[in-house]
């Protein structure tokens, strides 16, 4: 199921009507009228976007890893740019990016597609950019046991340009490292250059 193809967040369909009224309440809060015409459907749709940014709660991350293949290829892998959207757990406000994911199998290597899909199960939920990254990392790990992976995520928080200290432009830049990424400073550096190319 949630694994393989496009998901919702079911558990935002179930509670749609007390997201609506809640939604509805903090415009009247906020000092907006409910009643003109602009915001008549505004608590419906911001619950059915709830239905898409919040859908990673519906799956498990290492499901969607679930096709793997088995290949004696051991050499460095990359998938770079893979775009993600997801809110900060702080203030709930968008931070959004690229995450780059290199690995070197052992054995067993992933569909590219699952990568990308496993970032966005890890993103569309409440998160902060250290988790997704170490997520990423971990996950891949432990289904694919390969001799390495290393994962780069670079990030705009809205928190941090809209508001707050009102910084737009300035980028986040985390990084994860497992197995002999750890050890071999050249690997990393291997990595980071494919990245730059
Ligand atoms: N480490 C980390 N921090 C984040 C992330 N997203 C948002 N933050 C930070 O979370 C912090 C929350 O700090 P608080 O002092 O509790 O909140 P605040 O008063 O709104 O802070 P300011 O943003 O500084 O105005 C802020 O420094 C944010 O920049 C993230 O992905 N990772
Ligand atoms: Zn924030």
């Amino acid at each position: 199921m949630a694994g393989t193809k496009d998901y919702v967040n079911t558990q935002v369909g179930r509670n749609r009507d007390q997201i609506e009224f809640h939604i509805r309440e903090i415009l009247k809060l906020i000092g907006e009228n409910v009643e003109r015409e602009g915001l008549l459907e505004t608590p419906a749709r911001v619950t059915r976007m709830y239905e898409e940014i919040f859908a990673g709660y519906e799956v498990d991350p290492r499901d969607v890893l679930g096709v793997t293949f088995d290949e004696q290829h051991e050499e460095l892998v990359i998938v770079k740019d893979i775009v993600y959207y997801s809110q900060c757990e702080h203030h709930m406000a968008p931070f959004f990016g690229k995450v780059h994911i290199g690995y070197i199998p052992s054995g067993k290597i992933a569909g590219l597609s699952k990568l990308a899909r496993l970032v966005e199960a890890v993103s569309r939920r409440l998160q902060v950019q250290e988790r997704i990254t170490s997520q990423v990392a971990d996950i891949l790990e432990e289904v694919l046991k390969p001799h390495g992976v290393m994962v780069v995520v670079e990030g705009e928080h809205l928190c941090m340009c809209a508001r707050g200290v009102k910084k737009p432009g300035s980028k986040t830049v985390t990084s994860a490292v497992r197995g002999q990424f750890r050890q071999s400073a050249a690997l990393r550096s291997e990595f980071l250059e494919l990245l730059n190319r």
